[in-house]
């Protein structure tokens, strides 16, 4: 099994487009893609515009709902916090459980993690602990405009004292009239961070199925993501 966790420099970045474009387009190249979203909060799982959802649809694994995501909690909060309002603390060993249950199921997953790469998942139990525990390269997603280089360079810098490695940046919703900001971020962050830029996809006016196939399919060297894990496509 081979695999992506994918991360952001934030919440509300892009993971889930970035994921499930990602998805759709190896599904297109006859590689057998899972997904696994183990952490979701706000939103249910069966909702069509869950995380859960889209990663399904546009993998379209076989996967249940449950076993793409374990663990759904109502408010849109740190999974810790939302699974905390009901009773429920979510560890570590919990997660792997039902990751060894689904792993060996597909040739490769991609899984997403829930906010930036230290959100709380459970008592003492990151995001960035879950992707030790995983060893799966990191995709990280990054916003277009200015600010984004400290954030990505945090993000990085983090995963690299924890000996995470790192594939590659996504940088998600560029604009169509990108300002000076969005125009030098991409070399700069590639300067700054050490990290090779996988891909800059732009904002879109109608968020459909086929229009996020299509900017990950244009935008993002998959083949260099996946030469990077040693997969031919
Ligand atoms: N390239 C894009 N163009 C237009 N809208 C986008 C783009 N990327 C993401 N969005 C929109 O931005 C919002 C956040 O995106 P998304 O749900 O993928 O973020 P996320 O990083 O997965 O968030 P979370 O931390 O909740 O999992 C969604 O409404 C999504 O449709
Ligand atoms: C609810 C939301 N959509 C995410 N899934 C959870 C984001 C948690 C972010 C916590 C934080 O960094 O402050
Ligand atoms: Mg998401």
């Amino acid at each position: 099994m081979n695999g992506i966790f994918v991360t952001g420099t934030d919440t509300d970045v892009g993971k889930t487009i970035i994921s499930s474009g990602l998805a759709a387009v190896l599904n297109e190249k006859k590689i057998d893609v899972g997904v696994f979203k183990p952490l979701l909060s706000g939103i249910s799982r069966e909702d069509p515009a869950s995380d859960t959802s889209l990663l399904k649809k546009l993998s379209k694994t076989t996967l249940s709902y449950e076993e793409i995501t374990p663990f759904a909690f109502k408010e849109p909060l740190a999974p810790y916090v939302a699974g905390k309002l009901e009773g429920k603390n979510v560890t570590s060993e919990e997660v792997l459980n039902h990751w060894e249950k689904i792993r060996r199921k597909h040739e490769f997953f991609i899984v997403e993690g829930a906010g930036g790469i230290s959100v709380p998942l459970g008592k003492q139990f990151l995001v960035s602990d879950l992707i030790k525990a995983m060893q799966l390269p990191l995709v990280i997603v990054a916003r277009p405009n200015l600010g984004t280089v400290n954030h990505v360079f945090l993000t990085v810098q983090y995963a690299k004292s924890l000996g995470l490695p790192v594939a590659g940046v996504v940088i998600n919703g560029i604009s169509d009239h990108p300002d000076l900001a969005e125009k030098t971020n991409p070399e700069l962050i590639e300067e700054l961070c050490g990290v090779p830029i996988l891909g800059i996809t732009p904002k879109l006016k109608e968020v459909t199925i086929e229009n996020i196939k299509k900017i990950v399919k244009e935008h993002i060297d998959v083949t260099l993501l996946l030469n990077e894990m040693g997969i031919r496509s």
